[in-house]
């Protein structure tokens, strides 16, 4: 398998160094030269199958020979294996018609482990074959970088380095960060907001003699590797409903487009999907985009939902390149235009996204709403990120199509919020009991992009 530019000017890759590079040299973000076909029979016998099983075949076909099948089935199996629930990613009734996809039963309780778990062991084996050492460095809204210091830290070969916005994560978001003590750990407060951490990420991959100098890596969801393992529990939860004798449909909530932008890639391999619905919180340019097809950034609102927190939505970009008949040239313009305020999306190219996906808007108020609700109703409390999903789905709800809403994080991750819409406190996982007693370490650091490179080149002694 061969992957591919967003943006068709940089070098055609195999999984491996796709995965090892992250963000193509061209700026742009690599997606397979051709999406994989799964065909009904094979998805009706991914019901009832463990869940490693059915990440071994709808991932496959994507590694190419970078990993023999034994060793790719070794990593899986190591990857899930501090789930704390036997089927990794299990369903949960709300009505008649909807269902809830809870994600959060990985080591840092959010849906970013079941891809970052997965990269951690991809990265070792890579890795420890190569002798090579890497530099990661990731932005993260709260979720993404506590899973990724969880996935890497202590390992030889990766120092990890999470830019966070200071004060808008939460506290057991910046404490799962701030408080393991491997040395290869370094967490960084950026005076800013997501947006920032993630433009001067880019920055850095932009930067050549950076790059090469410090063997920089990405685990945001610029790298293919995070969205393909993000793509197999829109299977097995569509397997589990009847698919492909069935059509579902999915409630995603969204920031960087990530989660979603793998649905739309399980659609394209044959699974049938019949809505993909783009849940937004306030910071609601998808939802704007997708009206409207203007893409222009306003500010970032801080939220009770702060994982999504974002206006400069990463993934997008593939999408758009889908959208554009993977024409690089236009959306290497188009993101040219992003740098000067915004752009406007083709009419084609407009109807080709709302033709894959829907979307909606949640507020702060509705979104307390729905956990309120979703609570009295089911017992299932929700955190405020899932409440957005849930908010969302309701308005798209059929009776003919079952609706299943993604529950991306634990409520525990987000205590206050949860406990002022719904009166219920969250108590946080038993490994994760003495958190507020671990001791933290941070450094911080201006929205600079040369202050954040010489902390990285000090630490790791460049
Ligand atoms: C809890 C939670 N929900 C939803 C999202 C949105 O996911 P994506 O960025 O893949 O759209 C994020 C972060 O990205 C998150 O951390
Ligand atoms: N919500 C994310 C933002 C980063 O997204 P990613 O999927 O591109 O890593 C977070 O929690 O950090």
């Amino acid at each position: 398998m061969r992957y591919v530019s967003t943006r068709g000017q940089a070098p055609v890759l195999d999984f491996e160094a796709a995965m090892l590079t992250g963000l193509a040299r061209d700026g742009g973000l690599y997606l397979p030269e051709r999406i994989p076909q799964m065909a009904p029979a094979e998805i009706a016998a991914l019901a009832g199958l463990p869940y490693e099983e059915a990440a071994l075949r709808v991932m496959r076909p994507y590694i190419g020979d970078a990993f023999s099948d034994a060793e790719f089935e070794a990593i899986i199996a190591r990857a899930y294996a501090g789930f704390n629930h036997v089927a990794r990613a299990p369903l949960v009734q709300l009505g008649p018609n909807h269902h809830l996809l809870e994600l959060f039963h990985g080591p840092t309780l959010a849906f970013k482990d079941f891809a970052m778990q997965l990269i951690g062991q991809l990265f070792e084996a890579a890795l420890s074959r190569s002798g090579t050492r890497v530099c990661i460095v990731g932005a993260t809204s709260g979720d993404t970088g506590s899973a990724a210091i969880e996935a890497f830290r202590g390992l030889d070969m990766v120092d990890v380095f999470i830019l966070y916005p200071q004060g808008r994560v939460s506290e057991v978001q910046r404490r799962q960060m701030t408080t393991p003590s491997e040395a290869n750990v370094h967490a960084i407060a950026v005076e800013g907001h997501f947006d920032d951490c993630q433009a001067r990420v880019k920055d850095m991959f932009n930067d050549f003699a950076f790059r090469d100098a410090v063997n920089l890596a990405g685990v945001n969801s610029i790298n293919w590797a995070r969205v393909l393992a993000q793509v197999v529990y829109y299977f097995t939860s569509a397997a589990a409903l009847g698919a492909p004798h069935r059509e579902v449909s999915f409630t995603v909530p969204t920031g960087n487009f990530g989660d979603v932008f793998a649905g739309y890639i399980a659609k394209r391999m044959g699974l049938p999907v019949s809505r993909l619905v783009v849940a937004t919180n306030q910071n609601d340019i998808l939802h704007r985009c997708l009206t409207s097809g203007e893409y222009r950034p306003d500010g970032v609102a801080p939220s009770i939902s702060p994982s999504m927190d974002i206006q400069v939505s990463s993934n997008f970009e593939r999408a758009l390149f889908e959208a554009y008949g993977r024409d690089g040239r236009a959306v290497a313009q188009l993101m040219d235009e992003l740098k000067s305020g915004g752009f406007s999306v083709s009419q084609g190219a407009l109807q080709a996204l709302r033709e894959a996906f829907d979307s909606g808007r949640c507020d702060e108020d509705e979104t307390r709403a729905a956990i309120r609700r979703t609570w009295d109703t089911t017992g299932e409390l929700l955190c405020p990120h899932g409440a957005v999903g849930v908010h969302v789905a309701e308005t798209h709800l059929v009776p003919e199509v079952p609706m299943i809403t993604l529950a991306t994080a634990h409520p525990a991750k987000f205590p206050a919020a949860v406990e002022e819409a719904s009166g219920q406190h969250p108590p946080l996982p038993s490994h994760m009991a003495d958190l507020y007693d671990r001791k933290e370490r941070v450094t911080e650091a201006a929205n600079d992009l040369g202050v954040i490179q010489q902390i990285i080149r000090e630490r790791i002694g460049q």
